[in-house]
C-alpha cells in the first residue's frame, strides 16, 4: 500500500507512511466526535430507567460528568496528535518534495530546460508544491480519514438498527457517486485553468525581464493589452472552474439533506408501529445531524485532491524524465578533445551539427569560427556534454564523454560565455565560484589577471559590493570579466571560450588575452571569436558553416588559401575602415 500511495502521490515512502499515520489519526479523530453520543445514549437511559422506576433522576449525574470531562480530554488529546500527525509530516514531506525535484533538475540534460517553459517549471517547483502542501496538510489525510470512519460508523448504525441505519447513510454513497461522475469534467476545467493561468504567469515573468526592450521597440501598450487579455482569460477560467466544481460539490451536499428527511420518516413509521424507541430514534436523529457534517467536508476535500493530481502529474512528467547517468570516476589519458564524425539536433529532423570531425589538442588554442548559426557554441556545450550528441561521439583524453556523470565531468573545465550568469552575492563569492575552497589571496589573484581589481575597488564595498540580481548593478564588460575571473581561478586542464572577450573594449581586451594566455599553458582550449585579432592567436583554426567543418589549419596558412576563413579575414579588415557616414 505504501508503494501505492507512492507512486499515486508522488511521495517519498517517508511521506507516504506519514499520510497512513495522518488518515489513522483523522479517523480517531472523527470516531471521538461520536464519542458523545454514547454518552448522551447512557445518560438518557439511565434517566428514563430511573423515572419509570420511579428513582432520583439525578442520580448518576456526578459519574457522567466525570466521564464528560474525561471524554473531553481524550477528544482534546486525539484531536492534538491528528494536529501534530497531518502538519509537521506534510511540512517535511513539502521540504523533500522540493529537494527531490531540485535534485532532478540538476541532473536533467539542458535539452529538458529548451523545451519547458522556466517560470512553469519555477511554478511547478513553488507554487504546485504549496498547494500539495496544503492538500496534504488539509484535504488528503481527511478525505480517506471521513470515509474510513464515516464506514466504521455506518456500519455501527445499522448493527444497531438497520432500518434507521439505512435511512440515516443511504444518502452518503449516492452523493459521493455524483461528485465522483463529475471528475472528468472538474479535471477538464482544472486542468485548462492552470494552463491559462501558467501563461499569464509567463507573459507577466517576460514582462518583467524584457521591460528594456519593450520600452525600446515602443511595444509597451501592445503588451500589456495582450498581457491584459491573458489575465481576463485567466480569471474567467477561474471562475468556469470554481463554478463547475461549486456546482457538482454543492449540489451533492444538499443531496444529503435529504437524508434527515428519511430518517425522520422511517423513525416516525417506525416508532407509530412501536417498533423503535423514542429514544433510539431521538439518538438517529442526533447522529444523522452530525454524521453528514465531515462527509460535506469529505466532498469539498474530493474536489481538492482532483486539483492536486493534476499538479502531482505535472511533478511525475518531471521525475521520470530520464537524467544523463556515467561514471563518477574516470581517468582521461591527456586532455585531448576530439569530435570523432559527431551529429547532433536540437529538435528533431532539424540537424545543427553533421558529421563533424576534428581535434582540439592539449597545449594548444584551437579556435572555432565561421558564419553565424553555423554550430561554434553548439561544438563547444557539447565538449563539456550539455546535451548528448545524437550519432559519433566526442572524448576526453579517450574518454567517451557520453559516460561521464556530467558533473564530474565539468570538474575539468573551466567554460566563459558570452552571456554570463552571476548570482545576487559579493564580488568575492562570485569570483571563488570557480573552487570553492580557495583562499581570498588567490580570488584577488584572479580577480587581478582579469583586470576586475580597478573597477572593483572603485565599488562602495570592494570585493565585499553585493552586485545585484545577475550582476545588474555592472557593465557587459565587468561581468564578463567577472566570469573570466572565475574560471581562472577554477584552473581546470580545458578551457572553453565562447566569445568570452567580446564585450571588452580593445584596451581591456588585450590585457585579459594575456592574462589567458598565462593560463593556457598546457592545457586544451577551445574559443569561439568572432574577432579575427584573437582568432589569429590561435595555433589551429576549424571554420563550422552550416553544420559542418569546412577548413581546418593555422591561422596563417589559412588566412592565405583563399578559402572561407581568408574571406572572413578580408571582411574584417574592410570593415575596420567603415564609418557611418
Ligand atoms: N537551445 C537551442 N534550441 C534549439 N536550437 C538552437 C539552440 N541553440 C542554438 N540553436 C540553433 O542551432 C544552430 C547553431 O547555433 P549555434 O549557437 O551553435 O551557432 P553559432 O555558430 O555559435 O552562432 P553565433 O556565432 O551566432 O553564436 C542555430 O540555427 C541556432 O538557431
Amino acid at each position: 500500500m505504501i508503494k501505492k500511495l507512492q507512486r499515486h502521490y508522488a511521495l517519498t515512502e517517508g511521506g507516504a507512511k506519514d499520510l497512513v499515520r495522518a488518515t489513522l489519526w483523522t479517523v480517531a479523530a472523527n470516531l471521538s466526535l461520536m464519542v458523545p453520543i454514547g454518552l448522551l445514549i447512557m445518560v438518557l437511559m439511565d434517566i428514563i430507567t430511573a423515572l419509570s422506576a420511579g428513582g432520583d433522576t439525578a442520580n448518576g449525574v456526578w459519574s457522567s460528568t466525570a466521564l464528560a470531562a474525561v471524554l473531553v480530554a481524550v477528544i482534546y488529546i486525539v484531536h492534538w496528535i491528528q494536529y501534530k500527525a497531518l502538519y509537521i509530516a506534510v511540512y517535511d514531506e513539502s521540504a523533500n518534495r522540493r529537494i527531490r525535484l531540485a535534485e532532478k533538475l540538476r541532473g536533467l540534460p539542458l535539452s529538458f530546460f529548451g523545451r519547458r517553459d522556466l517560470s512553469d517549471l519555477t511554478a511547478t517547483l513553488m507554487s504546485d508544491c504549496s498547494s500539495l502542501e496544503q492538500a496534504f496538510s488539509h484535504f488528503v489525510p481527511q478525505l480517506y480519514g471521513t470515509i474510513i470512519s464515516t464506514v466504521i460508523i455506518a456500519a455501527g448504525m445499522l448493527a444497531f438498527d438497520w432500518r434507521l441505519g439505512l435511512a440515516v447513510i443511504w444518502v452518503v454513497p449516492v452523493a459521493a457517486l455524483l461528485v465522483v461522475a463529475s471528475k472528468k469534467v472538474q479535471d477538464k476545467f482544472g486542468t485548462r485553468t492552470l494552463l491559462v493561468k501558467r501563461e499569464a504567469t509567463d507573459s507577466l515573468q517576460e514582462l518583467l525581464e524584457t521591460v528594456k526592450d519593450i520600452k525600446a521597440c515602443n511595444q509597451k501598450q501592445a503588451y500589456l493589452a495582450s498581457l491584459e487579455r491573458k489575465l481576463g482569460a485567466a480569471e474567467s477560467a477561474t471562475i468556469r472552474s470554481e463554478l463547475v466544481t461549486g456546482t457538482c460539490v454543492t449540489s451533492a451536499q444538499a443531496f444529503l439533506k435529504i437524508g434527515l428527511g428519511t430518517t425522520v420518516l422511517v423513525g416516525i413509521g417506525l416508532l407509530v408501529a412501536g417498533q423503535v424507541s423514542l429514544v433510539v430514534f431521538l439518538i438517529y436523529l442526533i447522529a444523522a445531524s452530525r454524521i453528514y457534517d465531515p462527509v460535506k467536508a469529505a466532498f469539498e476535500n474530493m474536489a481538492a485532491v482532483y486539483s492536486a493530481q493534476i499538479r502531482i502529474e505535472r511533478m511525475r512528467a518531471i521525475e521520470e524524465q530520464p537524467v544523463q547517468t556515467g561514471a563518477d570516476h574516470y581517468s582521461p589519458r591527456g586532455y585531448d578533445i576530439v569530435f570523432d564524425h559527431v551529429k547532433f539536433a536540437y529538435n528533431e529532423n532539424e540537424g545543427v551539427l553533421e558529421d563533424i570531425s576534428f581535434t582540439a589538442r592539449q597545449g594548444e588554442v584551437t579556435a572555432l569560427v565561421g558564419p553565424s548559426g553555423g554550430g561554434k557554441s553548439t561544438a563547444a556545450k557539447l565538449a563539456a556534454r550539455f546535451w548528448d550528441v545524437n550519432g559519433g561521439k566526442i572524448t576526453l583524453g579517450g574518454v567517451d564523454v557520453s559516460t561521464v556523470e556530467p558533473e564530474a565531468l565539468l570538474t575539468n573545465y573551466a567554460i566563459v560565455f558570452q552571456d554570463v550568469v552571476l548570482f545576487s552575492d559579493t564580488v568575492m563569492e562570485n569570483i571563488r565560484l570557480g573552487r570553492r575552497d580557495a583562499s581570498d589571496e588567490e580570488v584577488f589573484a584572479a580577480a587581478r589577471a582579469a583586470q576586475c581589481d580597478e573597477f572593483v575597488n572603485k565599488l562602495p564595498k570592494g570585493y565585499g559590493t553585493m552586485i545585484g540580481e545577475n550582476g545588474s548593478t555592472l557593465s557587459g564588460g565587468e561581468r564578463q570579466r567577472i566570469s573570466i575571473a572565475r574560471a581562472l581561478l577554477k584552473d581546470a586542464p580545458v578551457i572553453l571560450l565562447d566569445e568570452a572577450t567580446a564585450s571588452l573594449d580593445v584596451e581591456n581586451e588585450t590585457a585579459v588575452q594575456a592574462a589567458i594566455s598565462g593560463l593556457v599553458q598546457n592545457k586544451t582550449v577551445l574559443i569561439i571569436a568572432h574577432r579575427m585579432r584573437t582568432v589569429m592567436g590561435a595555433d589551429k583554426v576549424v571554420v563550422l558553416a552550416d553544420g559542418k567543418v569546412v577548413e581546418t589549419g593555422a591561422p596563417e596558412e589559412l588566412a592565405k588559401s583563399g578559402g572561407m576563413f581568408a574571406r572572413m579575414v578580408e571582411l574584417q579588415q574592410e570593415s575596420a575602415g567603415w564609418s557611418i557616414s
